[in-house]
């Protein structure tokens, strides 16, 4: 469960005074999630959503992810609207921490994706980069691979505790990645994030995309690699040829890879596996006392990183070129 903070009913009442939506009815803390502190809200205007943000979100960049989901609300596309205070605020503190309010969407997560699910996944991802094309605030993707080096500092003294030889093993990645990858590329808004429990279904259809906090601006391909790695791996960490093509083929659809972004997808989909590996590890390695959260297995993305060392071609992915 990922609960971070903790917030009584005392100050939860006394945060929704300034907000036009009621008396608190109930709430109750969510279980999925590993970042950010959620809660259920049930107050007489409805459901909703609370988050306090945490460690990785600085609240200078809340105006980004709060803004982009207004603008790409108000382009069609089915994500949580932040609800404002009488004042007009986004946010504001609860708890000691930056919190927003933002409305609940109904829908189903998958933790075992079909074709179907990838292929509705792509016709998203890329209606979501067209619908970002005209959002006016940009933030650099602190994620990527100028991020890389400080995170593997924080977890190298400890890595070869999950698995023997990591530590070696990631530097090396590291210093591989740093020569490969792409620098001129089509960048927009990404999500960064886009894993089977951030997209909502009802049957085969997505019905709303969730958790907009790694949001940035970056290569628009670089998201679909992160997709790739994270929807058409099977549980024996097999590639799923038939996955990836139903998600690119989409994807595709809405919108054309351009050549270079086709020849620059296998190392995008390798530097995105060592972005999760570096993360989940550093996340692994260091639970905050009382946290209820269970970090997720860096391992697993060390399994998709020696893939992709060994899948240097846009046709292992299922990209027809
Ligand atoms: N707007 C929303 N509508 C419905 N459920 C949501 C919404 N936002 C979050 N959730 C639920 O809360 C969980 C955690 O949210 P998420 O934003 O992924 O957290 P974190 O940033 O901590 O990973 C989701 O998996 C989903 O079940
Ligand atoms: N998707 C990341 C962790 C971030 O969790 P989320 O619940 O915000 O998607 C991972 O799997 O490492």
């Amino acid at each position: 469960m990922a609960v971070y903070t903790d917030v009584s009913d005392l100050a939860l009442r006394d945060f929704l005074a300034d907000y036009g939506l009621g008396k608190l009815l109930a709430y109750k803390g969510i279980a999925e999630g590993v970042e950010n502190s959620n809660y259920l809200l049930h107050v007489e205007a409805g459901f909703f959503i609370l988050t306090l943000y945490e460690k990785r979100v600085n609240a200078d960049d809340l105006p980004f992810f709060l803004g982009l989901m207004e603008h790409l609300s108000a382009r069609g596309l089915v994500c949580p609207q932040p609800v404002k205070t009488r004042e007009g605020s986004l946010f504001k503190p609860l708890a000691g921490r930056p919190a927003a309010i933002v409305t609940f969407l109904e829908g189903v997560s998958t933790r075992a994706p079909l074709v179907a699910h990838c292929a509705a996944l792509g016709t998203a991802l890329a209606e979501l980069h067209r619908a970002g094309t005209d959002f006016p605030l940009e933030r650099a993707n602190s994620l990527s691979i100028s991020g890389w080096p400080p995170l593997l500092m924080q977890a190298r003294d400890r890595a070869d505790s999950v698995e023997p030889g990591l530590a070696a093993f990631l530097a090396a990645e590291l210093a591989a990645l740093e020569e490969l990858w792409p620098r001129n590329l089509p960048r927009g808004v990404i999500h960064a994030d886009l894993f089977p429990d951030n997209v909502l279904f009802l049957g085969d259809k997505v019905s709303g995309l969730i958790d907009f906090y790694f949001a940035c601006t970056d290569f628009l391909a670089y998201d679909l690699a992160v997709c790739l790695n994270a929807w058409c791996f099977e549980p024996d960490f097999s590639y799923n040829v038939t996955k990836g093509k139903a998600l690119i083929d989409a994807y595709q659809r809405a919108r054309p890879l351009t050549p270079l972004e086709i020849i620059a997808l296998p190392i995008l989909a390798r530097g995105a596996a060592l972005r999760f590996t570096l993360t989940r590890l550093v996340d692994w390695l260091n639970v905050p006392p009382g946290a209820l959260v269970k970090p997720k297995d860096p391992r697993e993305y060390v399994r998709r990183l020696r893939f992709h060392q060994q899948a240097t071609s846009p046709g292992d992915l299922g990209l027809a070129f």
